[in-house]
């Protein structure tokens, strides 16, 4: 079966007047319909750059990226504009950048939902009441706290149920109960979703987990245990807390063994 997401070497370079800044370097990553996944790692890894790539707000400086068939690189502006409408739902970081202010949350998600025609989505009192916003639903988005706003732009993202769910710490500004609930509600429609997260509890509630750092996929996560990735041209990325055993620039030794290799420090 064809994954929901798929990158192939992929690039991304900021250039700024003085600078360039190399975000992400050959991300090769594959999704599969239904998985749910983690991107974590450290601040400034490139987690949000990999998203926004995804979400087609952003196109790659070099590599290839695919949703489901199609080649996001390829589309010109208005089937982009198009497929992020009907199949890409986004949770921005900041909230309030999905929401319009004016409007009550239950507009905010009918809009949302007007921009495209979908059999079988779920009407917006529905959406609400899953995110716990029944009591505000007539209530102006910009007049809602933090959590609703985050809350309510959760519902918007899956007005058209998205066949991508994509969101950027979604539960930054949430409590523990409510922030539970979110995830759970994103976990359990069973759409092919996305997170970049610092919480703990986000990366526990989806089965799969994608380390990037450096602008690399150095590890992944599945049922719990923790793997490092072999890259291009054979590169891993010592997990963090391996770096004093082995600071960057020693030289090891690799001796192989049936199924794999070990790294031995050189001594000096
Ligand atoms: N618009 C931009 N112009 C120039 N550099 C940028 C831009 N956006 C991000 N960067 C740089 O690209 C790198 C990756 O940033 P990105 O926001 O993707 O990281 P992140 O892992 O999401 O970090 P955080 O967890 O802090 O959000 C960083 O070095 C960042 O400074």
């Amino acid at each position: 079966m064809t994954p929901a997401v798929r990158c192939d070497g992929v690039v991304q370079i900021y250039k700024t007047k003085e600078i360039e800044v190399v975000a992400l370097r050959d991300i090769d990553l594959v999704i599969e319909e239904g998985e749910s996944v983690a991107f974590l790692g450290p601040s400034g890894a490139g987690k949000s750059t990999l998203l926004w790539l995804l979400a087609g707000l952003l196109r790659p400086s070099a590599g290839r990226l695919w949703l489901g068939d199609t080649e996001i690189g390829k589309l010109g502006p208005r089937a982009l504009d198009r497929l992020r409408a009907a199949d890409i739902g986004v949770v921005l970081q900041n909230p309030a950048r999905n929401l319009i202010p004016y409007a009550t949350a239950v507009q905010n998600v009918t809009f949302a939902q007007r921009a495209v025609r979908r059999r079988g989505r779920r009407p917006a009192g529905d959406l609400l009441d899953r995110v716990g916003l029944t009591a505000v639903r007539d209530k102006p988005a910009g007049r809602l706290s933090g959590g609703e706003q985050q809350r309510l732009a959760v519902a918007i993202a899956l007005a058209n149920r998205p066949r991508l769910l994509l969101a950027d710490e979604p539960t930054s500004q949430l409590d523990a109960v409510t922030g539970q609930a979110v995830i759970e509600l994103i976990r359990d429609l069973g759409t092919t979703s996305v997170v970049v997260t610092h919480d703990v509890r986000v990366s526990e509630a989806t089965g799969r987990t994608v380390t990037i750092r450096d602008g690399r996929i150095g590890a992944e996560g599945r049922g719990g245990e923790d793997f490092v990735v072999v890259g291009r041209e054979g590169a891993v990325q010592l997990p963090p807390e391996y770096h004093e055993l082995l600071p960057p620039g020693s030289m090891v030794r690799v001796e192989p063994l049936p199924d794999g290799v070990v790294l031995r420090r050189a001594e000096p």
